[in-house]
């Protein structure tokens, strides 16, 4: 495993920081005393069982667990050193810094202009319509959505195929200039074509963000991450270069687990 150390003198210090973080939901505990620090520049994957705590972990990230009434989050998660649960930090900024894109494709029920134009709107980023419609091609074209839909800017994002609804939702993600992109399993609902391309996308992304994304498909983390997380009942069990975590995992339960004995 790749030490802190050394990927700090490489990339200049963690873009997030989790140090001994437990997450509650009532008294169960789904995540138990996770530390990681996650870079810019690299894809991060959380892979292991199902429950084993992924989702739970990557919301805990952007604060997505406070719309959960019985979720309890404790320890300290920063984002360039500051503490994202400090009762000063403002949430709204907080989850445009550090975008989410989900399982299911969640275009809002609107055009594909007002789907992208609205969190720019919102935090302040367009002081005009030539604004907007800049950050709305700007985005469209890092998603690699623009030639696909730039004649029908005006239909409704539901309308799209799916692989392009979760193209629409991660330029939605983008076009507020996050610093982080969380993903949850982005392609489970899309077929292997989709699928490639999100994949590609994610890739090209990678140079201008820290992407942490949750996979239930090792090939999937292995072909998109640079940086392999897993996770087993709550603990974090290994994290390191993807290429070490699937050729020569340090951990019996990560070898079990790669080698498909379980999950
Ligand atoms: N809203 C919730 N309320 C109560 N318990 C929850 C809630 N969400 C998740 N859990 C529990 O927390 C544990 C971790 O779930 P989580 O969804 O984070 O795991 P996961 O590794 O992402 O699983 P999967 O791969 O199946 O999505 C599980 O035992 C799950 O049942």
């Amino acid at each position: 495993m790749p030490s802190i150390d050394a990927e700090r003198a490489e990339h200049g210090p963690a873009k997030m920081t989790a140090r001994d973080v437990s997450v509650y939901y009532g008294d169960k505990q789904a995540i138990d005393t996770v530390s990681i620090d996650v870079f810019s520049e690299y894809v991060t994957a959380f892979i292991g069982p199902s429950g084993c705590g992924k989702s739970t972990f990557l919301r805990s990230l952007n604060r997505m667990n406070d719309t959960i009434p019985s979720a309890r989050v404790t320890g300290k998660i920063a984002l360039d050193g500051e503490d994202i649960y400090d009762s000063g930090m403002d949430v709204v900024q907080l989850r445009a810094r550090v975008g989410m894109v989900f399982q299911k494709p969640n275009p809002f029920p609107k055009s594909i202009y007002e789907n992208i134009a609205y969190g720019p709107r919102i935090h302040g980023l367009a002081d005009s319509k030539a604004d907007l419609d800049v950050i709305v091609e700007k985005s469209l074209l890092r998603a690699g959505l623009w030639n696909e839909v730039k004649d029908r800017l005006t239909d409704t994002g539901t309308a799209l195929s799916g692989g392009q609804q979760q193209r629409l939702c991660i330029a939605r993600a983008i076009a507020v200039e996050p610093e982080v992109i969380l993903m949850d399993e982005p392609c489970s609902a899309l077929d292997p074509i989709a699928t490639a391309k999100i994949e590609e996308l994610i890739d090209d992304l990678r140079g201008n963000y820290a992407i942490v994304i949750v996979t239930h498909s090792m090939q999937q983390a292995a072909r998109v991450s640079q940086r392999t997380a897993f996770f087993h009942l709550g603990h974090l069990v290994e994290y390191g270069l993807t290429s070490d975590v699937f050729t020569n995992p340090a951990e019996e339960r990560t070898k079990d687990y790669i080698t498909g004995r379980y999950g």
